[in-house]
């Protein structure tokens, strides 16, 4: 009988029958789900020989929730999440310039997952705009709940704009131009010390090297800045003997076993990743830096066709899983964009069930079907002496290469 995920005692408790809501997604959200959900479960049907096997529980959000209950994310969706704990999801739109907020943040926000976990790696064979993308290997751990992103904004000429705008001037002495939008950037020490000892935690569990806090703390003194001097503050205060900074180390010899705390400053940090990628390993920034750094890693390893990610509360234990890229509509309903991303990001549900067999079949699979070089436009394109597949076959392919 299928039963929930649950946390009990601090420990993710997953039965062999795991109920897990998943949202297909607008644009080519079905086309991607559709042959990610296939490598799912042809990864559990061979790792445990139908000992184990998900059963999978549609939720709405978006599009086709909108069409369905003329909500764009049903108060059913989000209580679906809290209730079986870890799910999935495929990319949602989200308007331009106005109209409702993006659904991806709300969910973020609604359930606090903190986290925004985006590993990015090379795989064999998959073309580069780079010289060397395998010493491209960093995950990147971007705040999910504050900074820009956090919603408090209003639009030029409203009654409200110009009362804070106002207020400014009159109480602070600050001048902003009457046609101005406003946006506020939170960046709290509360959720800057959660989000870097998640990293610093994922660092140490899993021998990384270092642990890179990337700012613009000399422009935004006050948030980014905060942020650069909370998370060294952290890492000081609850993990010091398991941590250096180069102010430890004048000789710049890092101790054996030790993981090194270090910042840097965005610009910076932009260009370094192509020029010195083995530079950097776990990366802890705040949330807009880390949503254009996701896609800028994506790309120097393949592009965001294989760009997996997860959004997590590690206390509570909430987890939803999905790629770093959007709803690509250009390409909807056309079985043709790469379903990696999203498959990679069941491969890391996988390993947070600790069904560590099913996540290296996928791996397996991946790695195996970039190297017979039969796959999406996205690689095609870019890869000599390689065959274009279908969505839908390069599904095909990875179950044959598991
Ligand atoms: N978490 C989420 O749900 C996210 C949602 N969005 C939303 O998605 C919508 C579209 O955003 P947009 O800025 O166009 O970004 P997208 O990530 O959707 O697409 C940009 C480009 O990336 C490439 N691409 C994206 N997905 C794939 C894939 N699976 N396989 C191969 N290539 C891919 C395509 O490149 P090419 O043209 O070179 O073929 C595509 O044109 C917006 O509404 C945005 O808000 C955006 C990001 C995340
Ligand atoms: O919510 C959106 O539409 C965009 C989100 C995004 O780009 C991201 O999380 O990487
Ligand atoms: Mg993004």
């Amino acid at each position: 009988m299928a039963e929930k995920i649950r946390k009990e005692n601090d420990r993710l408790i997953v039965p062999d029958n795991p109920i897990i809501p998943f949202i297909q997604g607008d644009g080519t959200g079905p086309d991607i789900w559709n042959a990610s959900v296939r490598v799912f479960d042809a990864a559990v049907e061979k790792a445990y020989k139908g000992s184990r096997k998900i059963e999978w529980k549609e939720v709405l959000a978006g599009e086709k929730a909108y069409k369905e209950t003329g909500n764009w994310l049903p108060d059913e969706t989000l209580d679906s999440f809290r209730e079986y704990l870890v799910g999935i999801k495929g990319p949602l739109t989200t308007p331009v310039g106005g109209g409702f907020r993006s659904l991806n943040v709300t969910l973020r926000q609604v359930l606090d997952l903190y986290v925004c976990l985006r590993p990015v790696k090379y795989y064999p064979g998959i073309p580069s705009p780079v010289k060397k993308p395998e010493l491209v290997d960093m995950v990147v751990f971007r705040e999910n709940t504050e900074d820009v992103y956090a919603g408090f904004e209003s639009p030029a000429g409203d009654e409200k704009t110009l009362k804070i705008i106002n207020f400014f001037k009159n109480e602070l002495g600050w001048s902003i131009r009457e046609d101005s939008g406003i946006g506020i950037k939170p960046i709290s020490s509360f959720g800057t010390k959660r989000l870097v000892r998640a990293a610093i935690k994922y660092a140490i569990e899993n021998n990384r090297k270092s642990v890179t806090l990337v700012h613009k703390g000399n422009i935004m003194k006050y948030t980014e800045g905060a942020f650069r001097n909370w998370g060294y503050e952290l890492a000081k205060e609850e993990f010091g003997d398991k941590i250096v900074t180069w102010d430890d180390i004048p000789d710049g010899n890092i101790p054996e076993g030790k993981i090194l705390i270090k910042d840097a400053i965005a610009d910076a940090f932009l260009q370094q990743i192509l020029t010195r990628a083995s530079d950097f390993d776990v990366i802890a920034t705040m949330n807009l830096n880390g949503d254009y750094m996701s896609d800028a890693l994506a790309a120097q390893v393949g592009g965001i066709g294989i760009a997996p990610g997860a959004n997590i509360n590690f206390d509570t234990g909430y987890a939803i899983f999905e790629a770093t890229h959007g709803t690509a509509p250009k390409y909807a309903g056309k079985d043709m964009v790469n379903p990696s991303s999203v498959i990679l990001s069941g491969k890391m549900m996988f390993e947070y069930m600790g069904w560590r067999e099913a996540a290296e079949l996928i791996e397996k699979g991946i790695t195996r079907a970039i190297e017979a070089k039969k796959v999406t436009y996205d690689f095609a394109r870019l890869m000599e002496g390689s065959t274009k597949v279908a969505t839908s076959e390069f599904a095909d392919q990875i179950i044959s290469h598991m």
